[in-house]
């Protein structure tokens, strides 16, 4: 077996929604059979038998109509938590309270930036930058969300200093279309599709190409039919969007009416039910649908550190940027680690494992020019 399909058999599980119906149905069915199975104990007169076995079967059926009812429901809970229109967005001039004290806990990474190059001193800088939303700004057509001339500019110039990596959401051939740079890493589909030039990186594969790690790549199957029966079941609602990224599927809901969201997220989870080894997670106005693996884009920080000759040191410093739900698992990891800063893009407050904040993709510009401009001066002098 190989290393990907260890990792892959030891942590694929059942996701909980699954867990939750199979545990009804494993309580009812021994409700069923106990009093015909058991031959010790007096058989259980038919007619009472029968209207039992009814009236438990209503309830039953009643019972996952409520469950299934209230998960959807919790969906476009969820899904209306996240949406800008639901967020009282704060006033740059004038911001509440709540959004002066997420401050003082998660301050500007621009205003914070001498210490976190006083935090460098000795360590080699690791930059991580998450694409929709840090590098382009977020737009309502998935396939057109460019970055500018001026940010692949500035993304090219750390490149040139630091060690860079891409880790995105995203099909990993359409975020390189985006940023078109080489020499940098990217990981694609939440970190399961990573591909990078190293020299002497310990997962090189026998040839001269660089890291290539694909720990979900037996899904690949399964993800493209899953994606051929969300195209076909969404397809007449109106707005909605199917992506497939190769390793996962989204789901976007971003031009849909909001009075459909409910019918989105019903239509994405009753497909999820045949497909217990996939599991359902929520973006930016996106439904994202992945493989139950352990593996996110705090994994595949890790697995780059490592690779890049940093697994089991002090001297690095990740900087990992992001503005999503799916770069909390990287902040946490470099929490977790004692080791580098996580860095929230966002206007508003939220919660997050990230030290830093940034407001948007501008303020991430600058960052980077900070970052280049230190370093030069730095090799000056
Ligand atoms: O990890 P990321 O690089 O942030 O990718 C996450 C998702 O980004 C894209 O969707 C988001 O950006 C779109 C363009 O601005 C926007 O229209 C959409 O509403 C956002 O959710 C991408 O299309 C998804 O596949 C990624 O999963």
């Amino acid at each position: 077996m190989t290393k990907q399909n260890v990792l892959i058999s030891a942590e694929k599980n059942v996701s909980s929604s699954t867990l939750a119906l199979t545990t009804i149905m494993s309580k009812s069915s021994s409700m069923f059979s106990s009093s015909s199975t058991s031959s010790s104990k007096p058989p259980v007169p038919q007619t009472n038998n029968s209207i039992n076995l009814a009236i438990t079967r209503k309830s039953l059926l009643k019972q996952l109509e409520i469950e299934s009812g209230s998960r959807i429901n919790a969906w476009v809970e969820t899904m209306k938590a996240s949406s800008p229109t639901h967020i009282k967005s704060p006033d740059a001039f004038s911001p509440t309270e709540e959004h002066r004290s997420w401050m003082v806990q998660h301050p500007s990474a621009l205003n914070m930036f001498e210490q976190i190059i006083k935090a460098s001193q000795g360590k080699k800088i690791v930059v991580f930058l998450d694409y929709d939303g840090t590098l382009s700004p977020i737009v309502a057509d998935p396939d057109r969300a460019y970055m500018s001339k001026q940010m692949r500019a500035a993304v090219r110039d750390v490149a040139k200093f630091f060690p860079t990596a891409i880790v995105s959401g995203r099909c990993r051939d359409q975020v390189y279309s985006f940023v078109k740079l080489a020499g940098l890493y990217y990981a694609g589909s939440h970190g399961m599709d990573i591909r990078g030039p190293t020299k002497g990186a310990k997962y090189k594969k026998s040839n001269d190409q660089g890291v290539l790690f694909q720990p979900a790549s037996e899904f690949l199957p399964m993800i493209d039919e899953v994606n051929k029966v969300l195209i076909e079941k969404t397809k007449s609602i109106d707005g909605a969007k199917v992506e497939n990224n190769k390793f996962c599927v989204s789901v976007h809901y971003r031009n849909v009416d909001e009075k459909q969201w409910s019918l989105i997220a019903e239509t994405v989870t009753s497909i999820l039910k045949e497909y217990p080894e996939l599991k359902l997670t929520h973006g930016r106005k996106v439904l994202e649908i992945r493989p139950t693996i352990k593996w996110d884009k705090g994994k595949a920080l890790e697995f780059l550190l490592e690779s890049l000759g940093f697994g089991n040191t002090n001297d690095v410093l990740p900087l990992y940027i992001g503005d999503d739900r799916t770069d909390e698992d990287a902040f946490k990891v470099l929490r977790e680690r004692g080791q580098g800063f996580g860095i929230l893009v966002s206007k508003s407050p939220k919660e997050t494992n990230a030290s830093y904040s940034l407001q948007e993709p501008a303020e991430v510009m600058d960052f980077l020019h900070r970052l280049v401009d230190w370093k030069k001066l730095s090799n000056s002098t």
